[in-house]
C-alpha cells in the first residue's frame, strides 16, 4: 500500500465517522472567532438552547471592523460605522457570556485572526483549526488540518466540535531551488497561482514542498497557505519541521514540558510519506521566480514586474478575451502598457498575508532612508497584531516609516477588505500586501494590485512599480 500524505495523516487522525454518502464527521481541535461571520452562529445556538460544547478550544478577537486610527483607544463608541460597532460590540458580548478567551479591540494582543492565533501557539502542528474565514488555510503552514468554514459551520462547530466535511484530493506544489533575493513568499504564491489559476487547486488539499519551501519562515509559509485558497484550495499545507517547531516553542498556548517533548516527539510524522501518491503535481523552479504584480481583477491575473499587461487582441479564446479586456477597462490599463508603468495613488502593507513582522522588515528595509513618492496620496503600514506592532517598534521600524511619509497604525484588516474607513476611492491605483484584487474589494472603484512587502514599499517611494531588486542594489552602491 502506497504511504500517505501529510493531509491523509490529518484527516485519518480526525476522522470520527465515515458516513455512507461519502462525507466524515470530523473533530476540530482549535477554533478561531471573529465579529463578521460569528453573531448568527450564537444566536442559533441560543435558539436551540445549546451552548459551546468546549468553551477552551475557541478563541476571538475582532479584526475586519476596527478602525486602525489613534480614536479607536476611545473604544467601542469610536467605531462610528453603526453595523461594525455592532458586529464588534456583539462579538464582545458573546465571548463575556460564554466565558470565550477574546483579545478585544484595545487588547495588545488583538489582531487578525489568521496572526493572532499562530502567535499565541494557538495554531499547533497535527491540530484542525476552522475559522468562519476562507483566509483560514493560513493555518496549516504548520502541518495542520487548516480550512475555512461558513457561519452554519461556526454554529455547529460550537456545539459539538465537530464538522461534516468531505476528504478532498492531494496536490503538492513542489518549489524547488535558490528563491532570488528580493523575491519572497509572496511572489512564489502569487507565481503558482498564476501558472495553475483560480480554480487550480479545486477540490484539492495543497501541500507546498521542496527546497525552496523548506528555506522559508514561518512567516513566510503562512503567506503561501493563505493564498492557496486564492488557488482555488481550501486547504494549504506545509509539512513541520525544525523551523516549525522553533516557531511554536515557549508561546502562550504551546504544550510545556513534559507535554512539550511528546508533542515535538509525536509531530515528527506530520510529514508526507516518501512513497505518499498525489492525484495532482506542479513544479515550479524558485530561481525563475521574480518580483510578481497583479495588473487585473483576479490573483491569476498576474505577471512579473518587468512584463508588459496583455493585449486582449493577441488572445485567441474569446471567453479570456472578454475576461481582459473587461479586467483592463475596470484596471485603467492600456493593452501592452508595462507593469512599471502603472502608477500608484496608495499603498497598503498589512494584511493576514504579509503583516507580521518579516514582513515590515522587509519593508522598512527598503523605506529606510527614502520618501514616500510625492504623488502617493497615502501609504499605510497596518501590523497584523498589537504584539506585531509592540515588536516592530522595539527594532525601530516604526520610525523608519514614519520618517518615509508613512502612516503606522492599529492591527486590523485595515484596507485588505472595505468594511472599515481604510479604502479606496474610486479608480485609484493601490499596490497591496493582501491577497484578493477582485472589483471593489478595497473600495468600490478601487483598483488593487497584489504585490510582496518589500514590491509595495518600493512603489511608495518611487511612485509606480519598480523591480525592488534595483533599489536593494542601490542602497549597497
Ligand atoms: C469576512 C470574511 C468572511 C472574509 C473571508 O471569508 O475571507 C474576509 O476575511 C475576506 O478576506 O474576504
Ligand atoms: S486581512 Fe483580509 S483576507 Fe485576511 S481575514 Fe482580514 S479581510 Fe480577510
Amino acid at each position: 500500500m502506497a504511504g500517505k500524505t501529510l493531509y491523509d495523516k490529518l484527516w485519518d487522525a480526525h476522522e470520527v465517522k465515515r458516513r455512507d454518502d461519502g462525507s466524515s464527521l470530523i473533530y476540530i481541535d482549535r477554533h478561531i472567532i471573529h465579529e463578521v461571520t460569528s453573531p448568527q452562529a450564537f444566536e442559533g445556538l441560543r435558539l436551540a438552547s445549546r451552548k459551546p460544547w468546549r468553551i477552551d478550544t475557541n478563541i476571538a478577537t475582532p479584526d475586519h471592523n476596527v478602525p486602525t486610527t489613534p480614536e479607536r483607544k476611545g473604544g467601542i463608541e469610536a467605531i462610528a460605522d453603526e453595523v461594525s460597532r455592532l458586529q464588534v460590540q456583539t462579538l464582545d458580548e458573546n465571548c463575556d457570556e460564554y466565558g470565550i478567551v477574546e483579545f478585544k479591540m484595545n487588547d495588545e494582543r488583538q489582531g487578525i485572526v489568521h496572526v493572532i492565533s499562530p502567535e499565541q501557539g494557538a495554531t499547533l502542528p497535527g491540530m484542525t483549526v476552522v475559522c468562519g474565514d476562507s483566509h483560514t488555510s493560513t493555518h496549516g503552514a504548520f502541518g495542520a488540518l487548516a480550512h475555512g468554514i461558513g457561519t452554519s459551520e461556526v454554529e455547529h462547530v460550537l456545539a459539538t466540535q465537530c464538522l461534516v466535511a468531505k476528504k478532498m484530493k492531494n496536490m503538492l506544489v513542489r518549489v524547488e531551488g535558490q528563491l532570488p533575493a528580493g523575491v519572497t513568499a509572496k511572489d512564489i504564491v502569487l507565481a503558482v497561482i498564476g501558472k495553475i489559476g483560480t480554480a487550480g487547486g479545486n477540490g484539492h488539499a495543497m501541500e507546498f514542498a521542496g527546497s525552496a519551501i523548506r528555506e522559508l519562515s514561518m512567516e513566510g509559509r503562512m503567506t503561501i497557505c493563505n493564498m492557496s485558497i486564492e488557488a482555488g484550495a481550501r486547504v494549504g499545507l506545509v509539512a513541520t519541521d525544525a523551523t516549525t517547531i522553533a516557531y511554536v516553542e515557549g508561546r502562550p498556548y504551546a504544550p510545556k514540558g513534559e507535554q512539550w517533548k511528546l508533542a515535538v516527539e509525536a509531530w515528527k510524522d506530520l510529514v508526507s510519506d516518501d512513497d505518499a501518491v498525489f492525484d495532482t503535481v506542479v513544479e515550479l523552479d524558485a530561481s525563475q521566480i521574480k518580483p510578481q504584480v497583479s495588473w487585473g481583477t483576479s490573483p491569476e491575473m498576474v505577471l512579473a514586474v518587468d512584463q508588459r499587461v496583455p493585449d486582449p487582441a493577441a488572445e485567441a479564446d474569446l471567453i479570456k478575451r472578454g475576461s481582459i479586456e473587461r479586467a483592463l477597462k475596470y484596471m485603467g490599463l492600456s493593452a501592452n502598457q508595462a507593469i512599471t508603468d502603472i502608477r500608484l495613488d496608495r499603498v497598503f502593507i498589512g494584511s493576514c498575508t504579509n503583516s507580521r513582522i518579516e514582513d515590515l522588515r522587509a519593508a522598512a528595509e527598503i523605506a529606510k532612508g527614502r520618501k514616500v513618492a510625492a504623488s502617493v496620496k497615502q501609504a499605510i503600514v497596518v501590523p497584523g497584531s498589537g504584539l506585531v506592532k509592540a515588536q516592530a517598534e522595539r527594532e525601530g521600524l516604526d520610525k523608519i516609516f514614519l520618517e518615509a511619509g508613512f502612516e503606522w497604525r492599529e492591527p486590523g484588516c485595515s484596507m485588505c477588505l472595505a468594511m472599515n474607513p481604510d479604502r479606496l476611492e474610486s479608480g485609484e491605483h493601490c499596490a497591496s500586501t493582501s491577497n484578493r484584487n477582485f472589483e471593489g474589494r478595497q473600495g468600490a472603484g478601487g483598483r488593487t494590485h497584489l504585490v510582496s512587502p518589500a514590491m509595495a514599499a518600493a512603489a511608495a517611494v518611487t511612485g509606480h512599480f519598480i523591480d525592488v531588486r534595483e533599489l536593494i542594489q542601490g542602497s549597497a552602491a
